[in-house]
Parts: structure tokens; sequence; C-alpha cells
């Protein structure tokens, strides 16, 4: 585990060439969004699409509708639905498929893969069955080293990327010198990455958000005011951040972009679909009634509550939240129930 701030970056350092193909594997909200991020920055950009019509729409109008109705995408960015084409001579590649996928869609690229460039992350997920973190299935499904492998997070809501209002993120791989490399791809003048080492918190930082922003859109649902979203959001963290101090992770990384500040964004924003779902389910809709109505895009904590959930108690983690959202989304209990369950706990000293 690094020391937390050991590492003080030399900004002037570039040993590292900068990628400057880079192909987006994801034509989703957020893979489409990260495509602009990238192209504004000044890098040439493939997508690939899962649908032809989606594919075929970026390349002649350079919108994605179906994701982001006010999207235009940068000249030049062009999508395709063949893995093969997209992949050519790609120096960078960004995977932007929901993360109880990227097994499989990873598995399926494997052919046409490049394994000597940076393998970039942007799926905020644990995976089911076997409780391992993206970065895990990336190097286990690929082979490469885990210093090939990057991570993206941050308060990123697509939508407000997309607008290019100013947001910053992490970049996190535990070569630092790679962290710099896509930390130079990817800033522009709306999005400043920093770097991180620490790998491990950020991925759960980042998968744990999505689980806090559901019980925090459940309070709303309930009609519960701020006191108990931020209630939520601060015990959301402290359990968040129990994980990762059991599995290594560096604590400073729970305070930085992927942890309160993914925390805050997401668990407060209309715009988050996990927060969204939380909501509906708040309101007494069923959980495929709140699958329904996401529109086919993907809300993460709904699946990540049950494999975070599993990897605490691997570890002898409490995670009282997450554990709270497994039984409201998968054990059919009403959150109004789950309420009183909480409150009715050993009470206990705030950081014990
Ligand atoms: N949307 C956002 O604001 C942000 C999302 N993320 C993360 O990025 C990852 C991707 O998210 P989005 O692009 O927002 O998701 P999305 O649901 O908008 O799009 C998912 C994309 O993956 C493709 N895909 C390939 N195989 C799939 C499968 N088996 N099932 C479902 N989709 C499949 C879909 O066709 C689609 O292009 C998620 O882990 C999410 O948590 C991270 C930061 C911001
Ligand atoms: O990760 C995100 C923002 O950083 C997106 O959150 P949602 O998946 O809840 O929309």
């Amino acid at each position: 585990m690094p020391e937390p701030g050991a590492r003080q970056e030399t900004q002037q350092e570039m040993p590292l060439p900068t990628p400057q193909r880079i192909t987006v594997l994801g034509a989703g909200s957020w893979g489409t969004t990260f495509a602009k991020v990238l192209a504004d920055a000044g890098r040439d950009v493939t997508i690939w699409a899962r649908r032809t019509e989606v594919a075929e729409e970026i390349t002649e109008k350079r919108t994605n509708t179906s994701y982001l109705p006010d999207l235009v995408l940068p000249e030049g960015v062009r999508a395709t639905t063949d893995a093969a084409t997209a992949l050519a001579d790609a120096e960078a590649v960004v995977l932007a498929v929901p993360s109880q996928s990227l097994r499989a869609n990873l598995t399926s690229w494997l052919p046409v893969l490049p394994t000597d460039v940076p393998l970039v992350s942007l799926a905020k997920g644990v995976e089911l069955g076997t409780m391992k973190r993206m970065s895990e299935v990336i190097v286990e499904v690929t082979g490469v080293s885990p210093e090939q492998v990057v991570v993206v997070s941050g308060p990123n809501l697509a939508v407000e990327v997309a607008a290019e209002q100013p947001a910053a993120a992490v970049v996190a791989c535990t070569d630092h010198d790679r962290a710099v490399a896509i930390q130079r791809a990817i800033s522009g003048p709306y999005f400043r990455p920093y770097t991180n080492v620490d790998v491990v918190g950020c991925e759960l930082a980042g998968a744990c958000k999505n689980v806090i922003a559901l019980s925090c859109g459940m309070a709303a649902g309930l009609g519960y005011g701020a006191n108990t979203v931020a209630s939520l959001i601060t015990r959301g963290l402290a359990e968040m951040a129990r994980l990762g101090g059991k599995l290594g992770a560096d604590p400073l990384t729970f305070a930085g972009l992927a942890g309160v500040g993914d925390l805050v964004a997401t668990c407060s924003s209309p715009l988050s679909r996990n927060r969204t779902f939380g909501e509906r389910l708040g309101k007494g809709e069923t959980v495929a009634q709140a699958q329904d109505a996401t529109g086919g895009q993907v809300a993460e904590g709904v699946k990540s509550c049950s494999s975070i959930r599993e990897l605490a108690r691997a570890h002898g983690v409490d995670m009282p939240l997450t554990d709270a959202m497994h039984r409201v989304c998968h054990e059919g209990v009403p959150p109004r129930k789950l309420v009183a369950e909480l409150f009715d706990r050993a009470k206990k000293s705030e950081w014990g």
C-alpha cells in the first residue's frame, strides 16, 4: 500500500508517450461522453458500438440520441460494430461497458484486442460471483500485467460532462508514469484528471458509491430530507472506507474525487441512474418496474450491492447500508422496514 501522499508528482517527467489513437469499446452514456472528452483533448477516437444503428448514427450524424439527446460529437469521431476495425492501430483502449458484462465482452474482443497498450477501465462495479474488481477481471481475462490497467473514476455524471461542465477525475494506475500518460491524453478545457496510484481504493469507491446512491434515492423517495441523505452519505463513506482499509486501499482515496467527490455527485444528482432507481423503489415501485424505467441504461448498484456484500462478508467487514440495499433489491424487503432495522442495530462509536 502506498504511503498517503507519498508520491509527489513531477509533471515535467514524460517517460511514456501520450497515446494518440484511442478506441472506446462501448457506446453508452459514458463511453460516448468519454469519446468526446478524448476528441476534445486532441485524440483520434474510434468507438465500438454493440448496435448497428448506434454506430451509424455516430458516424453519420455525430450524435447518439438514445443515450445523450443533446450531444454532438466533435468531427472525426467514428464508430463501428466491428471490434477488429475499431481496435486496429489503437494506442490505448478504453473499456466502457457495464461491469457485469465486462468479462464476456473482453472474452469476445480478445482475439483482436491489443495487449501491449494501456487498457483504461471506466466501469464502476464489482463482479457478481467472483467478487473481483474490474482491473482484476481485465488482468485475468487478457493476461496483461496490472501496471497496464488504468482506472478513470470520479464525479463524472455523463450528461454534465457531455455539456462541457467543468469536472475533475482521477486516473489511477499502479504505474505512475502510465497514469501520467493517460492523464495527458484525457486532459482538456472542461475535464481535469489527477493521478493516483491507488487502484484498489479508486475502484472500490466507484463501485460502493453506486450502492449508497441507491439508498439516498430511496430516502428521497420515502420523503426524507437533507438530514437523512447527509447521514447516508457520511455513513456510506465510513463503510466503503472500512472495506477499502481491509483490502489495502489508501484511506486518502476515500477523501478524494473517486471517494467523497463521486459519492456526493451521485447521491445528490437527479441525473444519477442509481439515485433515480433508489427513488423509484422508495416511492413503492418494484425492482422490475424501476429497471424498466431506466430505459436500458445501467444502474450498477443494483447488482453491486450483492457482490460488495459478499466481498465485505468474506473479509469480515460490516457494511450495513450495502446489506440493506441487497435486502431491498434482492430479498423484497420494503424500504420503510429497513429504516427501523437500521436504527435498531447495536449502538456504537462513530469510528468503532
Ligand atoms: N453514465 C455515467 O455518468 C457514468 C458511468 N460510469 C460507468 O461506466 C460504465 C458504463 O456506463 P454507461 O456508459 O453509463 O452505461 P450505459 O448503460 O449507458 O451503456 C452501456 C454500453 O455498453 C454496451 N454493452 C455491451 N455489452 C453489454 C451488455 N451485456 N449489457 C449491457 N450493455 C452492454 C451497451 O450497448 C452500451 O453501449 C458503468 O460501469 C458506469 O457505472 C462511470 C462514470 C460516469
Ligand atoms: O458514476 C457516475 C457519476 O460519476 C454515474 O452515476 P450513475 O450510474 O448513477 O448515473
